[in-house]
């Protein structure tokens, strides 16, 4: 079924200078509107290169991206992106910091009508008391609210989140991932976020899409995620299911990290052999 958003055939060769590592093969994906899949897989299997490519921001090697009809070619303004540190300017406030995107998206509108969006957004995650704070003087919690709160003011087609709530305390992380779908359950965009973390992944997603180990890092798993919506922390962990869905994935990454060191045992045991043979021919 073609989706809203299509990944397909997506590829990544990186040049190194031991020659063309093929870093992502063959991975295809199709998300319907307005759905919340979340990406995992061990550290380094490729998933930044997959939201770098959908965001426009790396260069795609091979097959594409199609978001609502429109293949994609370099970053814009359909796709809003955060990272894990929300790289804003520190010297402007943090209404400043989402009206730049504001005004790139809305640049008919009048001052007043781009505030109202910059500030409505800013109000939702938090910071209605805060609009004229400059960045630097933000917690990294807040700033990272700003990133947020600058990415659903572009109303994109597509949010891409790249570990968004990575370097934040776990009290600030809960609240921001309530925040966030809180805001999602109005505007319903078609979310691809990257988490390393198992419970994050079932709390916040419809879907948990699983990568194998790399190099070559295709999808290698997909768990659909009943959890009934508007979502309630207590009541997803209090699923019957909960922890069966959780050991299903936690058997996906433990089994990548066997076949990981068995490759690698592989490798050194060639390696060895490589060496051996050639100081027999230099003896
Ligand atoms: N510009 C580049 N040139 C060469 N290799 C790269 C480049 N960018 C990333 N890589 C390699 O591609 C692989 C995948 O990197 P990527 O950052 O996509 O992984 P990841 O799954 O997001 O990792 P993590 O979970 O640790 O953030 C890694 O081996 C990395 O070293």
């Amino acid at each position: 079924m073609a989706g809203y958003v299509e990944m397909y055939r997506l590829g990544k060769t990186y040049d190194t200078p031991n020659g063309p590592a093929v870093i992502v093969e063959d991975f295809n994906l199709n998300m319907q509107q307005g759905e919340y899949i979340c990406l995992l897989g061990h550290s380094g299997c490729g998933k930044s290169t997959v939201l770098s490519m959908v965001a426009g921001l790396n260069e795609i090697t091979d097959g594409g991206v199609v978001v609502a009809n429109h293949e994609i070619d370099g970053p814009g303004p359909d796709r809003g992106v955060v990272f894990q540190s929300p790289c804003l300017m520190p010297w402007m406030t943090a209404m400043d910091n989402v009206l730049l995107g504001v005004n790139q998206v809305y640049p008919h509108g009048t001052t007043s009508q781009k505030r109202d969006i910059a500030g409505y957004y800013l109000t939702l995650v938090g910071l209605g008391n805060s609009l004229g704070v400059r960045a630097s003087s933000l917690s990294q919690g807040m700033q990272q609210r700003v990133g947020i709160a600058r990415a659903f003011a572009l109303k994109p087609k597509m949010l891409l989140l790249d570990e968004p709530f990575g370097m934040l305390d776990s009290l600030t992380r809960m609240e921001l991932q309530e925040i966030l779908l809180e805001i999602l359950k109005r505007d319903k965009i078609t979310t691809l976020m990257i988490t390393h973390d198992v419970d994050e992944a079932l709390f916040m997603s419809d879907r948990v899409v699983m990568m194998t180990n790399g190099p070559r890092a295709r999808v290698g798993k997909i768990i659909d995620v009943p959890f009934d919506r508007p979502r309630v922390r207590a009541d997803v962990l209090d699923h019957p299911e909960y922890y069966d869905y959780r050991a299903d994935m936690i058997r996906f990454l433990e089994d990548q990290d066997h076949k990981k060191l068995k490759a690698d045992a592989e490798k050194l045991e060639a390696l060895k052999a490589k060496n051996a043979q050639e100081l027999q021919q230099q003896a």
